[in-house]
């Protein structure tokens, strides 16, 4: 369990997303040093080059942008965790001759079967808590938001399979459906002779999962190993011809309209946080937006763009107070992150990492500097060689509803002394272009980031009692590379420098 646990998954950072990228350039940088080798197999170096739609000299920031959109984050997951190991021993035969180290190498970095899974959940994710339509995110089109890529047929596929595993049949339909509707992109009979047909499959699939879906709604009280066991054989016997005939039916439109909406129909009424997601609270309308200046004299010098975002409790939002030097730099550092998890370990169960995060431990002059802003911004009393939090989410990374006092359960080993965590202070260090706010259901408020800004919030009462309405979470990312830094404020210290509210 340690062992799969603790490794790094690929889909739960931009971080590690931009990894993978680089597993690819390094496959292809090393097929592309043993052309000359490859003799009649040139051809199929461009062919896979074209299938994975390869951009040669992608700069920092294109690579960003790529993986920080979902769709192509599922896609890089799932082509190097499935294809790329067929291309490997395709190639492999040939160049078998010279020295294979280097693609050896790059096959040992393939994400695993863990790694799929993290990647399904992450769509899945996105799709639940945002209500997009299937079809929408199969075409590249997030809230609305068309992007210039779409999921690929052998995608489609997979989210089908991976939701099957899951004994999500309806959800398995629904993606079989959808890339029913699709055609192989490269039908090149070579490329279908490496990474092979998945049609026949696909339509097998697609038909016993509405055989067993329509079996549960009929029978819902039979054990649904049963059920499978059932599908398995009805279509262990279906010949082709018999399949293609059920397929032919299938495309009816009017068959196809009545199978739509048994799929689609009973609508799960979202949950409050996930219209907070949404950002669809109703907006609070006693609030303002001022430069601040009066709080003391760092302010009085240089003004802040400050906005309240709840009175009661007490929020507030700084913006363009961490400089895109300071994010630069921030990214540019090679942390050594560990996953943060949404649950606690639960036997063999894979739980879903949340993030990536570190502790910023070493001195410097920027995390220094940070540090003094936080005390000019908002007063609380703390050394500015307090080490910082530094979290990189991923394809629909996410935090659940939590507190952050200690009697939720986090490890605080400073808590004795120092108190608990009275306020929390995140900086936004990325570009999130959609999805990723922090939200707080018990108020209504919802934060989405903004590169440069801070936010900060209260936990505690002024006696330092728990506040229940700091509960807070973080919405999956939609479209994003989310960087934050966080800083909890210790109660003690505060204790004489901070002015009580009432
Ligand atoms: O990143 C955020 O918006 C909040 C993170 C958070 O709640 C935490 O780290 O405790
Ligand atoms: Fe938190």
């Amino acid at each position: 369990v340690d062992d799969i646990e603790e490794k790094e998954r690929y889909s739960s950072s931009t971080v590690g997303l931009l990894k993978l990228l680089k597993v690819e350039q390094e496959f292809i940088d090393s097929l592309i040093s043993k052309a000359d080798q490859l003799g009649d197999k040139f051809v199929s170096l461009r062919l896979y080059l074209s299938s994975v739609g390869y951009e040669l000299n992608r700069s920092y920031n294109e690579r960003v942008v790529y993986v920080s959109n979902p769709i192509n984050a599922f896609s890089l997951l799932r082509r190097i965790h499935k294809d790329l190991p067929k291309w490997h021993a395709f190639f492999k035969e040939d160049i078998g001759k010279g020295d294979l180290s280097t693609l050896d190498d790059v096959v040992k970095k393939v994400p695993s079967d863990v790694d799929m899974l993290s990647a399904v959940r992450g769509i899945q994710r996105i799709e639940r808590v945002y209500d997009l339509k299937l079809d929408d995110l199969a075409q590249g089109v997030l809230q609305g938001v068309q992007y210039n890529t779409k999921l690929t047929y052998r995608d489609l596929i997979a989210m089908g399979d991976s939701m099957y595993q899951q004994r999500d049949i309806q959800a398995a339909a629904k993606w079989y459906r959808i890339a029913c509707k699709r055609e192989l992109e490269n039908s090149e009979e070579l490329l279908v002779g490496i990474l092979g047909d998945p049609s026949e499959p696909l339509h097998r699939q697609y038909v016993k999962s509405l055989f067993i879906y329509a079996s549960i709604l009929s029978e819902p009280s039979k054990p649904i190993e049963e059920v499978l066991i059932m599908g398995e054989n009805l279509l262990a016997h279906a010949s082709l011809e018999e399949l293609d005939s059920i397929m032919s039916d299938l495309n009816d439109p009017r068959i196809d309209a009545e199978v739509e909406k048994v799929l689609y129909r009973a609508k799960r009424s979202p949950s409050n946080f996930e219209i907070g997601c949404r950002g669809l609270y109703r907006r609070k309308t006693n609030l303002e937006c001022r430069y601040k200046s009066t709080a003391n004299a760092f302010l009085r010098l240089a003004p802040l763009k400050f906005e309240e975002i709840s009175l009661d409790p007490f929020m507030a939002m700084y913006h363009g107070v961490l400089y895109d030097s300071e994010i630069r730099a921030l990214k540019g550092q090679s942390w050594n992150m560990v996953n943060g998890y949404a649950s606690e370990r639960n036997g063999t169960e894979i739980r879903d990492t949340v993030a990536r995060y570190d502790w910023w431990t070493a001195a410097s002059l920027t995390r220094e500097r940070i540090n003094q802003r936080i005390v000019d911004m908002t007063g609380f009393n703390f050394p500015s060689d307090e080490k910082l939090q530094v979290t990189n989410y991923g394809l629909g990374s996410y935090f659940q509803p939590h507190f952050d006092y200690s009697s939720d359960g986090f490890e605080t080993p400073d808590v004795t002394t120092l108190g608990d965590r009275l306020a929390s202070v995140i900086f936004y260090a990325g570009e999130v272009r959609q999805g990723g706010a922090t939200v707080f259901p018990e108020i209504n408020v919802t934060v989405f980031p903004q590169k440069g800004s801070m936010l900060y919030w209260f936990n505690l009462h002024d006696d330092g009692r728990p506040d229940i309405r700091s509960q807070h979470l973080v919405c999956p990312v939609v479209n994003g590379d989310r960087w934050t830094l966080t800083m909890w404020i210790p109660m003690f210290p505060q204790m004489f420098g901070y002015p009580c509210k009432s």
